[in-house]
């Protein structure tokens, strides 16, 4: 499931027509026939439907659906957008061929009568504009959108609702809202941000033929959905012991939040490792010890309540090493996140408060030698960057990316859609999860998912990714089963823990 921008996805096309020989009216011949499957499955069978078409190749997808549909006895009608003449290479082609199986084409961009077509049909295929969007949508096609938009058809788009930028950082244009969008071959960055994501409606990628290596080979990015977890999450073997699956240590909590250290420990050992110490206050200590009998303490020095640095602080002796849970943001507090920094023997996850001393340390992180893991909502990430949220919402590929290579960092950037970024510039998105999680302590229970992954074998970015799953997926499930939105709670998350397991149990086990 790989996600391209524009330029990706035209250099994915280009190489698939000039070095792998599949000509373009093949693959839209090919995207055109996928599309109208999922089309057909949708409408059933005596719907009129109305197909719009503008000039470029997604208009030329729109004449392959037109003719499948009319060939299965639909009722189809044609509105051409665009003049005759700006109908050219393979669209024309497959124009050409659409009228000689008798379809009708109508040059239309006159209101009313456009209107007028609208409110007879239930269904819209919106073939007007792809990923070749530039800028806002010029008239008439601004309008035609308009009338799209406001008609009660049902209205499936082809690729990319059609004046929707494929590509992140685009912050003006007009969109055909879309019930269900069918992607072609690849999914555009657009269908994972907060601006962008909606205008899709529900959506699904359709392939085209064209082959996995062209895919892999052009895009740095993907989505990561069930079946990278199964192939990716490790087995336990019949001999393993407790040393076998990490020893890991949580340094957090202070008096008013205790119960944060709390879930990430629980959350750590409920997702697989062997070992898990709470460093934290010793008031802390005695108020979750019951709470979590499995887990080990570690009693740090304190000062008022919040931890400081301080010889009590071993750090030798761990796989994995996370901070920052509930630790408050006093300047001797985050001393420790800079000892760590400078001094942890092993990966180190920086969360919460830790991610707002890390703003002071930023310089440290290019000089450790085991990796660091960040991982930010996108207040605590635009605070990182020095921007304002809305600007890195705009183009979270792309500020993580850099971010993420400046300081060869891994960042795992939480929201609906998580981005996943390696210091590399690998990104992967995960998608599970739902508003239930938009909860005080989800993001310390991910923590402890993210620790106890981290210990496991398997590729570091591989394991950042399958933590958000089971994340999400716990929190999918938990819906699914036995509760709603509303009253999800963090702990409710780490429970369902087991359900991801038993749902999706890996390939060996
Ligand atoms: N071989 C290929 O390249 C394939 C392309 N495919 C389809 O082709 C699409 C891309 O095709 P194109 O590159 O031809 O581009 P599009 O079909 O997306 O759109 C280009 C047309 O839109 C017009 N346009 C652009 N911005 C506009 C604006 N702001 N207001 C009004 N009109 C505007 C341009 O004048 C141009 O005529 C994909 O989205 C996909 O649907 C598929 O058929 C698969 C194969
Ligand atoms: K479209």
């Amino acid at each position: 499931m790989y996600i391209v921008t524009a330029k990706e996805m035209y250099d994915i096309d280009e190489y698939t027509i000039n070095e792998i020989g599949l000509e373009g009216k093949l693959l839209m011949e090919n995207a055109g026939r996928a599309v109208s499957e999922k089309v057909i499955k949708l409408i059933g069978e005596t719907e009129p439907v109305c197909v719009f078409i503008g000039a470029g190749n997604n208009g030329g997808d729109g004449f392959v659906i037109a003719r499948v549909l009319l060939d299965k006895g639909y009722f189809v009608q044609v509105v051409q957008v665009v003049p005759d003449e700006k109908i050219t290479g393979d669209a024309l082609f497959h124009k050409r061929v659409f009228i000689q199986c008798g379809g009708e084409v109508s040059y239309l961009t006159d209101r009313a009568a456009i209107c007028k077509i609208v409110e007879r049909v239930r269904f819209v295929i919106d073939a007007i504009i792809g990923i070749g969007v530039k800028g806002v949508l010029r008239e008439p096609i601004q309008e035609i959108v308009h009338i799209i938009n406001q008609s009660k058809a049902c209205v499936i788009s082809v690729d990319i609702p059609s004046g929707l930028p494929a590509d992140e950082g685009v912050t003006e244009f007009t969109s055909v809202q879309a019930d269900y969008t069918f992607v072609i071959a690849a999914a555009k960055e657009s269908a994972f941000l907060v601006d962008t994501a909606d205008y899709y409606g529900q959506w699904e990628i359709v392939p085209i033929g064209i082959p996995n290596l062209v895919l892999r080979k052009n895009s740095t990015k993907s989505q990561w959905i069930e079946s990278n977890f199964r192939k990716t999450i490790p087995s336990r073997t019949v001999h393993a012991h407790k040393g076998s699956h990490g020893r890991g240590l949580i340094i957090g909590g202070c008096s008013e939040m205790p119960g944060s250290i709390a879930m990430s420990t629980k959350a750590a050992l409920k997702t697989g490792a062997g070992l898990i110490t709470a460093g934290t206050t010793e008031k802390v200590i005695s108020m979750i010890a019951a709470t979590c009998p499995e887990a080990m303490y570690m009693n740090l020095p304190e000062k008022d309540g919040y931890i400081t640095s301080g010889p009590a602080l071993t750090i030798s002796n761990y796989h994995a090493i996370a901070i920052g849970i509930g630790l408050g943001r006093r300047k001797d507090t985050g001393d420790v996140v800079a000892e760590l920094l400078n001094h942890a023997p092993c990966p180190l996850l920086i969360d919460a408060d830790g991610i707002y001393h890390l703003k002071s340390h930023l310089s440290l992180l290019k000089q450790r030698s085991m990796p660091t893991i960040i991982t930010p909502h996108p207040g605590e990430m635009a605070m990182l960057l020095g921007i304002s949220i809305s600007d890195l919402l705009s183009a979270p590929f792309h500020h993580t990316r850099k971010l993420a290579e400046a300081y060869g960092v891994f960042i795992i950037l939480k929201g609906k859609h998580t981005i996943i970024t390696s210091p590399k510039g690998r990104q992967a998105v995960e998608a599970s999860g739902n508003p239930g999680l938009a909860k005080g302590g989800t993001g310390d229970v991910l923590t402890g998912i993210v620790l106890a992954m981290m210990m496991q074998e398997q590729e570091l970015f591989d394991a950042l990714c399958n933590a958000c799953f089971i994340h999400g997926k716990s929190a999918d499930i938990q819906v699914e089963e036995k509760h709603a939105y509303y009253d999800l709670m963090a702990t409710d998350v780490i429970d369902g823990i087991s359900n991801v397991y038993r749902t999706f149990p890996c390939k060996r086990e």
